[in-house]
């Protein structure tokens, strides 16, 4: 299995690392603009391969595509990452540009690529990159439902001081402020969380979650890589080894829970086609409000992109 990770920074290289140690591809190539860049960050995550014994190899380019050919997944995390003060839709035109370019670039060399978008402002880019290589929905998705299950899990498993591989939880909705965490389908070792933590706890820890990147750019002054990267990555791994795991997944709604044309994150089954199917959860009406809350802000960012292609062509 041959995987190319674009953009060779801090969730990039990350990402290409975990695909090395854990061996979930025979290949990886990074990929990034600045010169020599991916190449160096290529060589130190191989040179660590006698010390973590792994075999995967890791290759890295500048810009040249042709050692991407045949790709089964890449991973786009080239872009801009946010400072403190922004937020993840002031990255859009400059996303836009580099994410649809990226793209072409990938489809010429991998056609029959599945590609995970991590770039932000992740459900538009998303939308980006799926209008931009006219592959099927099922080949195009986003990373971030992961990554933000992956904070409110740990957060879960630090007031509860049990371990965080016990809880199981799923959210829905845009990668922002929006999101939609669901309480009612989190659960602690088989247990209802409900049963197991007061109500103003629970919602602290909702919205600590709704604001978890934007906790770790005001610590670190950019955003985070290690729980990202890893999140990109399990999903590679779902792909390539046709695991079907269940993940919240950013994909493009036809129907499902009554939205057409947007990209939101929701349950899928993940497996070597890509999106294997869409699970639709019964919600209730609050839910589904805070469901159509995200899908009206998504849809907006979505139509401001729009507009920036428009004024392009
Ligand atoms: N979906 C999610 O949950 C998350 C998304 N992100 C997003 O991922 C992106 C990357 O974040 P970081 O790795 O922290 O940023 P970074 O700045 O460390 O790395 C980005 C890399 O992209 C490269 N790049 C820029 N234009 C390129 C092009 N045209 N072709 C190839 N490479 C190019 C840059 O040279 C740089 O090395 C950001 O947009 C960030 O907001 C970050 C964390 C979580
Ligand atoms: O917060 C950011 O800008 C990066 C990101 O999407 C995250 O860490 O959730």
């Amino acid at each position: 299995m041959k995987v190319t990770v674009v953009g060779a920074g801090n969730v990039g290289a990350t990402c290409a690392d975990v695909l090395a140690y854990r061996e979930i591809a025979n290949e990886v190539v990074l990929v990034d603009i600045k010169e020599g860049f991916a190449e160096g960050k290529a060589l130190d995550i191989w040179q660590k391969a006698p010390i973590n014994l792994y075999d995967t190899r890791t290759v890295g380019v500048t810009n040249d595509y042709s050692k991407t050919a045949g790709s089964d997944v890449v991973v786009i995390t080239s872009g801009l990452p946010r400072k403190p003060g922004m937020t993840r839709d002031d990255l859009i035109s400059t996303n836009a540009g580099i994410v649809q370019s990226v793209t072409e670039n990938i489809v010429k060399y991998s056609p029959d690529a599945i590609i995970i978008v991590v770039s932000n402002p992740l459900d538009v880019m998303t939308y980006a990159a799926h209008i931009t290589s006219k592959l099927p929905r099922t080949r195009v998705m986003g990373m971030a439902g992961i990554l933000d299950t992956a904070r409110y899990r740990a957060f879960l498993a630090e007031a509860l001081n049990v371990s965080p591989k016990d809880i199981q939880a799923v959210l829905m909705g845009g990668h922002g402020d929006t999101m939609v965490p669901l309480p009612r389908y989190t659960t602690v070792g088989g247990i209802p969380v409900t049963e197991l933590i007061d109500e103003e706890t629970l919602n602290a820890i909702v919205e600590r979650t709704k604001n978890g990147g934007g906790e770790l750019v005001k610590l670190m002054g950019t955003s985070a890589w290690y729980a990202p990267g890893s999140a990109a990555a399990q999903m590679v791994e779902a792909i390539v080894r046709d695991q079907r795991r269940v993940f919240p997944v950013c994909v493009k709604l036809e129907g499902e829970y009554g939205i057409d044309g947007v990209y939101l994150g929701v349950p899928v089954i993940l497996g070597k086609n890509g999106i294997e199917k869409i699970i639709e959860l019964q919600l209730n009406e609050d839910e589904k409000q805070l469901l159509e809350t995200s899908r009206g802000h998504v849809k907006e960012v979505m139509e401001a992109l729009d507009n920036i292609n428009a004024a392009k062509a």
